[in-house]
């Protein structure tokens, strides 16, 4: 089908005046320009199928004929709209800028900031903000105690019910909501009754990248928040309520953090340290540790960390540091105790491994001078270290432990068993040389590294460092002098008493640990009460008692950068009282007679077909749980199992690791430990690893 007939059978009317036109040569008459379709039509046999034309045609005639309009008018006016929208475009835009120069006020957050996870995290709670229409989804990935209390109630439905033996978490990861944040872009919302302004924009960075060696490109985010007038005010208490309502989930929380990876931590800020884990309070009565010894740590603590002591320093030219170092076995609770500490005292803990092979010297300072005014910092195992003096002769070129090239004070024994270079053979040669161009292993961190990291000019100044070992005696002296570390702890294998205390704990009804009293909620601002410098000294620790306790329990505090002793230690006397109501209750002796277990009680694993699950833990129907016992008897059953332990022979770890295979049956505990007692003993004396009773 042509054009002419497509227009024939489409339009009757423009055919008409079309024909109309061919006869008396006029068709401008009819609304079409004059010989219009006379000069289209050589072209309507090669344009019949463009489909512009027609629709050219097709328009034209509408416009013209059926409305009487003239099209270049319309043209004309349709141009006039299009300039006037685009004066209007910018007449706003100018007047946008004016206003935002002159009549409003900003506040820019970068995405390598703390502020920025605070205000994101509050914008995700805000109704106006999750309904809006442009939004960016993200996974929130939960710890293990962020557990929803609808998964703890699955898993005690679950429990409860007998056709099913084990928990089952399927599709839990399905049933995680996502968080939603304002995407890209321009936002807008209220808060307070105030008008603010959100645009979160992001921009990518040419950034050469250690990791791979490889320029890329990464991703930076800003968000900018603006509100009316001419006072950022507004902004700042809104990115205060935003900090605050962040923190409020973090109350009677430790948040533990890490050297970042280190790629990230060339951005520094807060990119240095990584978050690993936020982590409940640990609280401060559940690490067994002679009350006193306890007590002078807490008070010492909060001494240092008082408002006024910086001032005491400065008075007297003396840096405003405090080194504690934790020695004693494994598993003793030097790791429990720097926790509880920093729970007590609503502090965060920074924890640095020296062995972490991506460590730089330069990284230790970079990392000393980001932490925060007030942290507790951990050295762990810092003998293993494998720390050198520079100044050593042989000890010069190697900073770090080798398993056949140190020992361990970090001195070189030789390559490959040798004692002197004379007696090297060519391999030998060969491997000291890649060793000193550095191809095969990183630059180690030297002991004059960590010190200049530690007390250096550049390092910050208001932090807890605390050291732990297992092997005081390597530790190069220079880490040691006091001013470096202050108060020595010896941490020992259980005595009796902890033994029992252990046992007491680990029984104890979850309502009689969960006490708010002591450690209770505190955000991380929140100290313990502190008295004031200037009152006199309510400490229970006379200068006598000091040296006392140092002696027998193995704590040197040093004279030399005591602070003033007047500080009250509150927190350490309320602690002490809950610990010692604990202690007091001396229990009576144990009388067995009348129950169903005896000391000769069978050692196997409970019988699998007779288990239930009592809250995780597998309980034998012929078991008596703690619910069954009578007031007062757990108590007697405590005592007569730390009257069962050698004194100072097992860790507290190794006895909890015991308990905890029986955590729902004290009787049990106690019928079995016998056993377990002569089964590690005859594991250290043997030197074996594997355990005959568990
Ligand atoms: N004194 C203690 N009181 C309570 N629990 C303890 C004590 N000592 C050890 N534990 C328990 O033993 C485990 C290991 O303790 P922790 O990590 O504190 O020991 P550590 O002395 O730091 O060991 P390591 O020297 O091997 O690092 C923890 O689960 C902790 O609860």
């Amino acid at each position: 089908m042509d054009l002419h007939n497509l227009i024939r059978g489409a339009l009757p009317t423009l055919v008409t005046n079309t024909t109309n036109s061919s006869s008396n040569g006029s068709s401008a008459e009819h609304g079409l320009p004059h010989g219009i379709l006379e000069s289209l039509t050589p072209l309507l046999g090669a344009a019949q199928f463009n489909p512009l034309v027609k629709l050219f045609v097709v328009l034209n005639s509408i416009v013209g004929s059926r409305f009487g309009l003239d099209p270049a008018l319309l043209l004309s006016a349709i141009g006039l709209i299009w300039a006037l929208n685009k004066l209007c475009r910018q007449l706003y835009s100018a007047f946008q800028g004016l206003v935002s120069k002159y009549l409003t006020a900003h506040i820019q957050i970068s995405s390598t900031d703390d502020i920025y996870l605070h205000m994101m995290k509050w914008l995700a709670s805000q109704p106006s903000m999750v309904n809006s229409r442009s939004l960016t989804a993200e996974t929130v990935s939960k710890g293990a105690w962020d557990e929803d209390e609808e998964l703890e109630l699955l898993a005690k439905r679950q429990a409860s019910d007998t056709s099913s033996s084990y928990l089952n978490f399927s599709n839990q990861e399905a049933k995680a909501a996502p968080r939603f944040t304002p995407a890209l872009g321009m936002h807008n919302f209220w808060f307070r009754g105030r008008y603010f302004g959100l645009h979160r924009k992001q921009e990518s960075l040419f950034e050469e990248t250690y990791a791979s060696g490889m320029p890329s490109f990464k991703d930076k985010e800003t968000i900018i928040l603006t509100c009316f007038g001419r006072s950022p005010d507004p902004i700042k208490q809104l990115l205060q309520h935003a900090k605050e309502q962040y923190y409020i989930g973090h109350q009677a929380k430790t948040t533990i953090k890490r050297p970042a990876a280190q790629a990230m931590r060339r951005y520094g800020n807060r990119h240095t340290w990584q978050q690993v884990a936020v982590r409940p309070v640990r609280p401060m009565r559940t690490v067994v540790l002679d009350e006193q010894q306890k007590n002078m740590i807490l008070s010492d603590v909060n001494e240092y960390l008082h408002p006024a002591t910086p001032r005491w320093y400065a008075n007297r030219g003396i840096p405003l540091r405090r080194g504690y170092l934790f020695h004693g076995p494994p598993g003793t609770g030097k790791t429990s105790l720097s926790f509880a500490l920093a729970g007590v005292f609503g502090l965060d803990i920074y924890v640095i491994s020296l062995l972490d092979p991506s460590l730089t010297e330069e990284d230790l300072s970079a990392l000393f001078i980001t932490l925060p005014r007030r942290c507790v910092v951990l050295l762990e195992d810092i003998d293993s270290a494998g720390l050198t003096r520079p100044s050593g002769s042989d000890a010069s070129d190697v900073g770090r432990k080798t398993a056949n090239g140190q020992d361990g004070t970090g001195k070189e024994t030789g390559t490959a068993g040798h004692t002197s270079k004379e007696d090297w053979k060519v391999s030998d040669l060969a491997r000291e040389l890649k060793k000193q161009s550095g191809s095969d292993e990183k630059k180690a961190i030297s002991l004059s590294g960590l010190l200049n990291a530690i007390d250096g000019v550049a390092s910050h100044e208001g932090r807890v460092l605390i050291m732990t070992t297992n092997r005081p005696e390597t530790l190069d002296e220079a880490l040691i002098r006091p001013g470096r570390v202050d108060l020595q702890v010896a941490f020992t294998n259980a005595t009796q008493d902890q033994a029992r205390e252990l046992f007491m704990r680990m029984y104890e009804p979850d309502s009689n640990l969960t006490d708010p009293g002591e450690d209770g909620p505190r955000s991380p601002c929140q100290l313990p009460p502190l008295t004031p410098f200037s009152e006199p000294p309510p400490t229970p620790f006379s200068p006598s008692s000091f040296t006392d306790i140092s002696s027998s329990m193995g704590v040197e505090a040093e004279a030399e950068n005591e602070p003033p002793s007047n500080t009250a230690p509150s927190a350490a006397s309320s602690l002490a009282a809950v610990a010692s109501s604990n202690s007091n209750n001396k229990p009576a002796p144990l009388n067995l007679n009348s129950h169903s277990h005896s000391s000769t009680a069978k050692l196997d694993p409970p019988n699998s077909s007779t288990s239930s699950i009592d809250n995780g833990a597998i309980v034998t129907s012929s078991e008596e749980t703690i619910d069954q016992l009578q007031p007062g008897e757990l108590a007697r059953i405590a005592s007569a199992f730390a009257a069962k332990i050698p004194s100072g022979q097992f860790s507290p770890a190794e006895l909890q690791g015991f308990l905890l295979k029986r955590k729902k049956t004290p009787r049990r505990a106690l019928a079995e430990v016998d056993a377990w007692v002569e089964a590690l003993q005859q594991q250290k004396a043997n030197k074996t690893k594997v355990l005959q009773v568990q």
